[in-house]
């Protein structure tokens, strides 16, 4: 079942085309990864999707949803979205923070239970601005799913994150899917990317260049691993 489906995807800024006719479809319990030189329309694309940005052109469905329409509201408790930038009050506790994100869900998950399993138990009296950058990641991650979404939008999850969080974060990513949940996740890291998603589409310059599964985009390439086949795809020489 498609769960997102993103048709000839247009914006601008001031007169810059930043998305270029983009089209996608993600499927029900998918991992859906997007990468890309950095200004290639990735963060635009999904924010498009969160309906944090509304399109110029093109049309946007998830669940079935105009993120910009109507139904905005009701598709609001159904995604979680972690942003690139993201901030919250430098005096806000972790412990306020998830419970306050809790209360903005109508059925919201046990952000008790959440902030276990990030690890973030610990830190519950701490205040966000004494938290290192890993920690606000994972915060941030934690606050993406209070609301028990259906489809998680991840822009630099793993950014910031040491190697052991990092993996860890990876099976929490896939505990997710393997609860039905479809995760679209922008990512820089092509070992990331080829562990962990289902389907990759490639983004340069506002266009999607190449798309396929991990294994199809390495053989398509000829590559022995999929930043090899990035590195083929998009056309760059490796520095
Ligand atoms: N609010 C904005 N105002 C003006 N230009 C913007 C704005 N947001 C993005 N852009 C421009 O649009 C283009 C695409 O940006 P976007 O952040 O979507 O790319 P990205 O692929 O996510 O990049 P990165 O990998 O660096 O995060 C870039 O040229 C960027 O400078």
């Amino acid at each position: 079942m498609t769960v997102i489906e993103i048709n000839d995807l247009r914006k601008s800024y001031q007169g810059r085309l930043a998305v270029d006719g983009v089209s996608l479809t993600v499927g029900r319990g998918e991992i859906f990864g997007l990468a890309g030189p950095n200004g290639a329309g990735k963060t635009s694309v999904v924010e498009c999707v969160s309906g944090l940005r509304r399109p110029d052109g093109g049309t946007v469905r998830v669940l079935g949803l105009d993120p910009h329409g109507g139904d905005r509201r009701a598709l609001q408790q159904r995604i979680g979205t972690q942003l690139q930038v993201a901030a919250l009050p430098d005096g806000i506790k972790v412990g306020e923070a998830l419970r306050m994100y809790a209360s903005f869900y109508d059925e919201p998950a046990d952000w008790r239970a959440l902030m276990d399993e990030w690890g973030l138990t610990g830190r519950k009296g701490s205040r966000f601005a004494a938290l290192s950058g890993g920690w606000k990641q994972r915060l941030f991650i934690a606050l993406a799913l209070v609301g028990d979404p259906e489809v998680v939008l991840l822009d630099e999850l793993t950014t910031g994150l040491d190697p052991d969080a990092r993996r860890t974060t990876w099976g929490l990513v896939r505990a997710m899917r393997d609860r039905g949940v479809t995760v679209v996740m922008v990512t820089h890291f092509m070992d990331e990317a080829e562990a962990l998603c289902d389907r990759v589409a490639i983004i340069d310059a506002g266009r999607v260049t190449a798309e396929g599964t991990p294994r199809e985009l390495i053989g398509r390439a000829g590559a022995a691993s999929l930043e090899d086949a990035y590195f083929t795809l998009t056309g760059r020489d490796r520095a």
